[in-house]
């Protein structure tokens, strides 16, 4: 399937969009007119409860050429059979680390190839949240999928990804990221016919830029360089099935035409894309190596200040130039708790095993750093300013310890722990 034309955007961080694909669509200082143009149907996509305080308010009005309401009920959907979210067993305190996931089996689209490794909390508790991977070799004209349970973050690791989602197109390639949220629908193309990556799953509060504290008004993610897209539809009268993941589950109905016909929409709740490029990383210029939330991209945070839900950061290229310091990550035990993916390159703290498109995971407490390799290198080294290059590691840090599915404990590299085996005792004088 092929879309004509690229598509367009416009620039910034959460802001208050008013787009239109069709002149006139919108409707002019009001939201809610007796009768809208052409005879859309008025919707309010909310994001965040009606009553948030007016910074945090989410909520978009959309122009449509039918009602989301009007479909018949949902029932189970059988396919997708490795995305979970249930408790399989009991959370051992172990490290973990897995190799990228097979290929699908040919024919098989995004949806059906998601594959949770981890999560925390429930959907239905909005808070907490999962990681899936997906390895989509097809796509699907005449299906949409959304989330009921979060916000999705998308990290292409092989393939770009167009999404064709109900508040405009998005596309994005290896390097770029791209948030659609809760509830919204949208269909996956595959331009390269197969891809592979991560998708973040938030249950909790809507992902924002962290705030800055010393730093100042500028630097990590800057909000300019975000893109949220301009309307766009599809008048597609054919059959379409829409899945949603709802409670954990996927459910689906089939409609008589694409919901994808969004004509205009105006507000501040909308999918939008982000290139890692554009991250503005900081990091010292004295000594010592400094915690790794001044790579923080995006923050969803929990009800406590400054113990977020969902941290999600990135090790992108960068200078080390610290001086008598052990550059890469120190040993270390935190009370929140990594789970981390690589999209392309090496990781500075594994000299081996954690491969791009695998997956770590360093609950609460557990110890870990770098492998006896990385710290053999890197307390060796001589400490000229020295370009980390091509390597884009990211992680999702969560104050809610992560389980993992049976799947995924099946799949879990044998001998991690190794990775920590035989370090030389220290000599006291
Ligand atoms: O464990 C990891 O590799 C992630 C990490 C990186 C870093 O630079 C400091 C702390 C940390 O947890
Ligand atoms: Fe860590």
């Amino acid at each position: 399937m092929l879309t004509t034309s690229s598509p367009a955007y416009l620039p910034g961080f959460g802001g208050h969009v008013a787009t239109e694909a069709v002149p006139g669509a919108l409707p002019k200082g009001r939201n809610s007119p007796q009768r809208p143009a052409f005879g859309l149907y008025t919707e309010q996509l909310s994001g965040t409860a009606f009553t948030m305080p007016r910074h945090e308010n989410r909520r978009s009005w959309l122009y449509r050429l039918r009602p989301t309401a009007d479909h018949r009920p949902f029932v189970a959907y059988d396919g997708a059979p490795r995305l979970r979210c249930e408790k399989d067993g009991a959370l051992a305190p172990n490290r973990l680390r897995w190799d990228p996931i097979p290929d699908a089996a040919a024919g098989t689209d995004f949806i059906d190839s998601l594959t949770t490794a981890v999560f925390n909390r429930a959907p239905n508790e909005l808070d907490g949240v999962a990681l899936h991977l997906y390895a989509a070799n097809a796509e699907r004209a005449d299906r949409v999928f959304f989330s009921a349970d979060g916000e999705l973050l998308f990290l292409p690791q092989q393939g770009r990804l167009e999404l064709l989602t109900e508040l405009g197109r998005i596309d994005i390639a290896p390097g770029q990221i791209a948030v659609v949220p809760r509830g919204v629908r949208f269909k996956v193309l595959l331009p390269e016919g197969a891809a592979r990556g991560y998708l973040t799953e938030n249950y909790g509060a809507p992902f924002r830029l962290p705030d800055l504290g010393p730093i100042g008004a500028n630097g990590l993610a800057n909000p300019r360089d975000f893109e949220t897209p301009v309307a766009w539809f599809e008048d597609r009268d054919e059959p379409t099935q829409v899945i949603q993941k709802y409670g954990g589950k996927l459910w689906v109905t089939t409609l008589d035409h694409s919901p994808l016909d969004v004509v205009a929409w105006h507000g501040n709740l909308a999918p939008y894309r982000y290139d890692l490029s554009h991250f503005n990383t900081i990091g010292t210029v004295s000594f010592d190596h400094p915690d790794p939330s001044i790579f923080t991209v995006l923050t969803s945070p929990s009800g406590m200040i400054g113990r977020a839900n969902a941290d999600f950061v990135i090790f992108p290229p960068r200078w080390m130039v610290a001086e008598d310091t052990f550059r890469p990550p120190w040993f270390h035990r935190n009370v929140m708790s990594e789970c981390m993916g690589l999209l392309t390159g090496e990781y500075d703290a594994k000299a081996d095993g954690f491969r791009p498109g695998g997956l770590s995971l360093h609950n609460m407490m557990s110890g870990h750093g770098p492998d006896v390799e990385s710290w053999k290198k890197a307390s060796e080294a001589e400490l000229k300013p020295a370009k980390i290059d091509g390597t884009m590691a990211f992680m999702v840090e969560s104050c809610w310890p992560f389980e993992v599915t049976a799947e995924a404990l099946g799949r879990a590299q044998p001998d991690y722990d190794l990775a920590w085996a035989d370090f030389p005792k220290a000599r006291l004088p």
